[in-house]
């Protein structure tokens, strides 16, 4: 699989450690920075990873920061994203069976290098649901945000 990859600073490590892992599973990765653990902005990246995988020429991303919430608010404002921020396997899983999530948002702070690792593994290999879920994917794409009765 073809999988976009970036974080900001706070997870250069984690990103560099993903990259490895990701490889060594056969994946073809697209690693869209940063080049070195230099202070930046997350929402840079978040939108560089975002426009991969809206675009194509990433069939899945991973999106890394301090606590994956800034890179993950990034990521989303992509109307092509669903970007799930999760910290165990479990999440990971209902991230792609409920929420056909085609992004991966982890906290390099909050959760170590073996337990991303075990959530990424999870988010490959599981597969949406559909059903039940494919009505309510369908109206995140669509929102409507007006009060309903
Ligand atoms: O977690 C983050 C955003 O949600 C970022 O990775 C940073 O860790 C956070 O913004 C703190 O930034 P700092 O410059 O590393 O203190």
């Amino acid at each position: 699989m073809r999988i976009a990859i970036a974080s900001d600073h706070a997870a250069f490590d984690l990103k560099a450690r993903l990259v490895e892992t990701l490889q060594s599973w056969g994946h073809e990765v697209l690693d869209l920075g940063p080049a070195d653990d230099g202070r930046v902005d997350y929402p840079d990246f978040g939108y560089k990873l975002a426009e991969a995988v809206g675009d194509g020429r990433a069939e899945r991303g991973v999106a890394l920061c301090g606590s994956g919430i800034g890179i993950s608010i990034a990521v989303n404002r992509h109307p092509a994203c669903r970007c799930a921020l999760v910290s165990d396997p479990y999440a990971a899983a209902l991230a792609r069976e409920h929420n056909d999530a085609n992004v991966l948002a982890m906290g390099a702070r909050l959760i170590g290098p073996d337990m991303a690792a075990a959530c990424l593994q999870t988010f490959l290999v599981a597969e949406f649901a559909g059903g039940r879920h494919a009505g309510r994917v369908d109206k995140l794409s669509a929102p409507s945000l007006e009060k309903s009765a």
